[in-house]
């Protein structure tokens, strides 16, 4: 729609009341070349098209025209050029453009249809183009308040929710005191079911000093932190007051106060405390014994300062519990070092955890560096994958575990070291005692309490908590509505065999999320690797049942004899059962001999 016809209405009344005190017709055309309104032979035709090549239409396309004055219309080269020529009733005309943000939207015109009409407006060309002039900008001002009125009550509407979307409640008011503006926040803390704009703000609180607070002498910064009492029937509870002044020019124009119920306040707050004591465990989640178990021993643990040697497949959590140890440790305020012994290289393993000097090799940095150790000092250090640990510095690290002190590369002077030891591995690192691979004095001096966790598929119970667990953490990351798992879905998470442990649940549950586009994770989210772990095997559980290995082993056992008469005999008798039972059992289990 044009600008001039959203205005249609008005228009038209603007053009009735000229016409009727002068003695000339009014048209009025858009940027579509469309009459909107007109009185006279023009009123006949609004809403029709004049058409290309009229006065209007060259109007319309020069941002900078202004006005036109034609006193014939049957001699003006323009009108001869007029697509409209034929039908248009006009002798002579003053034409002036309505103009909107810089582009001319339509035209105001003061028509002649009759000879009289003509002469006068020839004479009297001057004061017309003027006076048309004039009304054609009080028309472009009309559209420009038009336009700002509706940014206005857009700016309104997005004001509104701006504040109903804060869990604050907020009122604004005027210079009066007077209520312009209450949130749904507010509206609900106090427990109001009415419109409560045009009120005076005393009538919810009356203890409210507004003249100090206008009067900016109890305000910091135009701001200022009250508690006030507010009563509803028998109902009467404080609330915590934010009082921010408004100004316009320095002058204070009204205030807005936002609050919370005192209650709501303490709530939060024991809520953050809450969770600010919340045991470094409970980040791992778990509810099988043997998580529980080693949570609780694990937290008794922590209180020492003892060496911890925790084993267990890869992505069992291994980092997290020794993470866990250090934080409910009395140690937690100082650093916790984590050193993956299998990513270092074997010739930078020295300099890496003990330290440097300067000049103690090429390259080594001016003042030299220190090693993870000294980084650890009065801390925690975590040598994660320590079965990788080449023997030959299995003795250094031995040594600087019995004397507490090190000596940096290239350095004379020993250091003290205060730091706590947490190893992991998921070798089995006695037998690698057994074969030579590892030190054996260096396996008990870390092997002082030692933890084993179990792999995910041996605490099946965790399998569904954890998924929940990820599921809930990526959904919220991936801004995702996902309510939980298929049944078909949570069964073969149950019964896949998680070779990478947790990490490799988290991964997939992170993947399934990402892919997921309806509200329930079904099994075709799961990655391939988990669904190919089971194709081709319709029963589902990684424990083959009874019969299947019954199955199995008879077959096996054909297959070594053979299938003639005396093969099934040989088998028979291989598996321990007589040749009727074999038979009936080839036929239960449906074997086909070929
Ligand atoms: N019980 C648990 N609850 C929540 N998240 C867990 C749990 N166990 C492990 N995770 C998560 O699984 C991932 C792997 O854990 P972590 O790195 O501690 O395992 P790891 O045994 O040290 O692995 P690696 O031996 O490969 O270093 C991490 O993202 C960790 O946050």
């Amino acid at each position: 729609m044009t600008k001039l016809k959203e205005l249609k209405k008005f228009i038209q009344q603007i053009a009735n009341a000229f016409a009727a005190v002068m003695d000339y017709e009014i048209g009025i055309l858009d940027d579509e070349v469309e009459i909107v309104a007109g009185t006279g032979k023009y009123k006949e035709i609004v809403n029709s098209r004049v058409g290309s090549g009229c006065i209007t239409d060259r109007l319309i396309s020069n941002s900078n025209s202004k006005s036109f004055f034609v006193e014939d219309t049957d001699s003006n080269d323009l009108c001869n050029r007029c697509q409209f020529k034929k039908e248009c009733p006009v002798l002579a005309v003053v034409i002036s453009p309505i103009k909107f943000s810089g582009q001319v939207v339509g035209t105001f015109a003061l028509m002649a249809f009759d000879e009289t009409q003509r002469q006068n407006l020839i004479t009297n060309r001057s004061n017309l183009i003027t006076f048309s002039e004039k009304v054609a900008d009080f028309l472009s001002s009309t559209l420009a308040e038009k336009e700002m009125r509706k940014q206005m009550g857009i700016l309104a509407d997005q004001f509104k929710a701006v504040i109903n979307s804060v869990h604050e409640g907020i009122i604004a008011i005027n210079a009066q005191g007077n209520i312009t503006h209450i949130n749904q926040s507010a509206t609900e803390v106090l427990k109001l079911n009415q419109v409560q704009t045009g009120k005076n703000i005393k009538s919810f609180f009356p203890e409210l000093n507004l003249e100090r607070i206008f009067s900016d002498s109890i305000m910091k910064n135009d701001y200022c932190e009250t508690k006030l009492k507010y009563k509803q029937g028998e109902e009467e509870f404080e609330l915590l007051c934010n009082i921010t002044l408004i100004k316009n020019n320095e002058q204070v124009i009204g205030a807005t106060i936002s609050f919370r119920g005192l209650e709501e306040m303490k709530q939060l707050a024991t809520k953050i405390i809450a969770e600010d004591q919340q045991s470094a465990f409970d980040k791992i989640k778990g509810t099988s014994n043997e998580i529980i178990n080693l949570k609780k021993q694990m937290h008794k643990v922590a209180q020492t300062s003892s060496t911890v040697l925790i084993c267990g497949e890869s992505g069992t959590g291994k980092g997290m519990f020794a993470r866990a140890i250090h934080e409910e440790s009395d140690r937690k305020e100082e650093a916790f070092i984590s050193v993956n012994c299998a990513a270092i290289p074997e010739n930078l393993l020295e300099s890496e955890l003990f330290g440097y000097e300067e000049g103690a090799f090429t390259g080594a940095k001016k003042g030299g560096k220190p090693g993870k150790f000294e980084l650890a000092h009065k801390g925690t250090i975590f040598l994660d994958e320590i079965g990788d640990m080449p023997l030959h510095f299995q003795v250094k690290l031995l040594k600087v575990i019995e004397d507490k002190k090190l000596e940096r590369v290239g350095g004379v002077e020993s250091i003290d070291i205060d730091v706590r030891i947490i190893a992991a591995t998921h070798q089995d690192l006695k037998k690698m005692v057994k074969e030579g691979k590892f030190r054996k004095d260096l396996f008990y001096r870390l092997n002082v309490i030692p933890f084993s966790i179990p792999p995910l598929r041996e605490r099946k119970e965790d399998i569904l908590l954890l998924s929940h667990f990820f599921l809930q953490r990526y959904s919220h990351l991936l801004g995702k509505d996902i309510e939980g798992f298929t049944e078909g879905a949570k069964q073969k998470l149950l019964n896949y065999s998680w070779p990478g442990n947790i990490r490799e649940l988290e991964n997939s549950i992170e993947y399934a999320v990402n892919i997921a586009t309806s509200n329930y994770i079904t099994e075709k989210y799961l990655p391939e690797t988990i669904l190919e772990s089971f194709s081709g095997n319709e029963e589902t559980s990684v424990v083959p049942t009874l019969n299947e290995v019954e199955r199995k082993t008879i077959i096996k056992a054909l297959q070594e004899f053979g299938t003639s008469g005396k093969g099934k005999e040989k088998a028979a008798e291989a598996l321990g059962i007589g040749r009727s039972t074999l038979y009936r059992k080839l036929d239960d289990y449906n074997i086909e001999l070929s």
